[in-house]
């Protein structure tokens, strides 16, 4: 049995995050992931490298892009010889990945891999509609032209004409993300004023991150763009109280409609990445370590039969996580929750601090805990940047991270400080829950 090692997180690259149809319209997922590699590969000296592998995925995924992290590595920098595979674990991906990679470094199994994730709304994949693609197998697979003939016979006119198009909707109940997120809000009583608080606060956040030049080796410009195209540092309160509710609007209770397109992440096309490595190997390459990845939990609710809401198996996750790492939920000096929706941000935070819910589901004494807003995202976080799916995982450790190391350096001034944490936590649709610890 190998010994278990301290995993680095090195560093981080990423473009800006486009809107969906904006700057990367044209732009595929092999695209925009090769360049936020190689921009990993300049910011680091790994051109020509064999690392241990690379591990990435994307949510939507065109047929052609068999293993897409493989075609990544291989129009990278990196050296051919890098194994690479794809995952997806919806919009836990990047995360995802990133505790792939580090277990195996954990592990001793490999010393240093790239965790990654990538989107595009705007190059979605299309299919054929069924049954025209029924049909095309069937001619194809035919072994005489009587059989092929025959198997054309059920071709119909308008077959080729009608596409499926991939929906953001969840396969068992077939309501959107966002309906999802309403039926929660509701269920919560999370009001709008609190909604577009946290959204003026996640663009502030972000424009304020920019103005100091905290991405500046965190991101990489592309096509254009030098900073998330979904940023709105000009965005107000009275701005957001003036969209219309886009979701909940439909059934009982529209009229409490809370969900607006301000405070529901956008629809949104990028790529991250994320250097892990044992400490060794990083030495080894004379690069600092920003932080070490320490704890990870994955929960699931049941959505379909139960009352639970989609979005809330992070509510599951961290708890049981706390416990093994013995810690409490103020333990934390960062806390970077993903913000698929203000709603669901503030339902996560709202079961945590109800005592009955704490009791009856999370079988817990009292509330999980109460956690000071001012660390919550404090570089802004997907309502702001937007939300590429798969991308958000390398997005908010990379962020982190660096965040955690700026602090150790400051407050303590070389001197050896407590340990600096951080705690992550995305909500995936499935009813899934990826969350992790980063320490320095
Ligand atoms: C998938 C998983 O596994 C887990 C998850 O993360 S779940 C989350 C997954 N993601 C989603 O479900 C995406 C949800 N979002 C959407 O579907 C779409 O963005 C949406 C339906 C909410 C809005 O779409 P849209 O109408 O095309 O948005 P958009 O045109 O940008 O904005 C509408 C208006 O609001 C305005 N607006 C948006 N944000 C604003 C802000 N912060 N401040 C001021 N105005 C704003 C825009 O300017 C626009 O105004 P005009 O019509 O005057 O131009």
């Amino acid at each position: 049995m190998e010994t278990v090692r301290r995993v680095a997180v090195v560093g981080g690259n990423r473009i800006p995050f486009a809107r969906s149809n904006g700057r990367y319209a044209d732009a595929s997922n092999q695209d925009m992931l090769t360049t936020a590699l190689d921009g990993l590969v300049a910011r680091f000296g790994l051109a020509g490298q064999r690392l241990g592998e690379v591990v990435a995925g994307a949510v939507l995924k065109h047929p052609r892009d068999f293993n897409l992290t493989r075609e990544v590595v291989l129009g990278s920098r990196l050296d051919p010889r890098t194994p690479a595979y794809d995952i997806q674990q919806a919009c836990g991906t990047g995360l995802e990945a990133t505790i792939l990679v580090a277990n195996k470094i954990a592990l001793g199994q490999i010393d240093a891999g790239v965790a990654g994730g990538v989107d595009t709304t705007s190059d979605a994949p299309l299919a054929v509609n069924e049954e025209f693609r029924r049909t095309l197998l069937k001619i194809s697979a035919s072994r005489t032209l009587t059989a092929r003939l025959r198997a054309a016979t059920r071709l119909r006119p308008h077959q080729p004409f009608l596409p499926e198009t991939p929906r953001n909707a969840e396969p068992r109940t077939g309501l959107s993300m966002g309906e999802h997120a309403a039926i929660t809000a509701r269920q919560w009583g999370i009001d709008r004023h609190s909604q577009d608080v946290l959204t003026l606060a996640s663009h502030q956040r972000l424009a304020a991150a920019y103005e100091r030049g905290f991405f500046d080796d965190l991101v990489t410009p592309y096509l254009g763009l030098t900073r998330d195209q979904n940023l709105r540092p000009d965005t107000s309160m009275e701005k957001l109280a003036a969209l219309r509710p886009v979701f909940g609007t439909r059934g009982a209770g529209q009229a409490e409609a809370t969900m607006t397109a301000g405070n529901s992440s956008p629809l949104t096309d990028g790529a991250s990445t994320v250097l892990l490595a044992s400490e060794e190997w990083a030495a080894d390459h004379h690069l600092p370590v920003l932080a070490y990845l320490t704890f990870s939990e994955v929960a699931a609710v049941d959505f379909v039969h139960g009352d639970e809401g989609l979005l809330m198996a992070p509510v599951y996750a961290v708890p049981r996580m706390l416990a093994r790492a013995g810690l409490s939920l103020t333990d934390f000096d960062y806390y970077e929750i993903h913000e698929a929706f203000a709603s669901q941000v503030l339902a996560t935070l709202a079961a945590w601090e109800s005592a009955e819910f704490c009791k009856e589901r999370l079988g817990l004494d009292g509330p999980l805990g109460t956690i000071d807003r001012s660390k919550l995202n404090v570089n802004g976080s997907s309502l702001a940047a937007g939300h590429p799916f798969a991308a958000t995982g390398g997005r908010i450790v990379a962020t982190l991270a660096k965040l955690l190391a700026e602090d150790a350096r400051e407050s303590a001034g070389g001197r050896a400080a407590r340990p600096r944490r951080g705690l992550i936590s995305i909500c995936a649709s499935g009813g899934q829950g990826v969350v992790a610890i980063l320490e320095r």
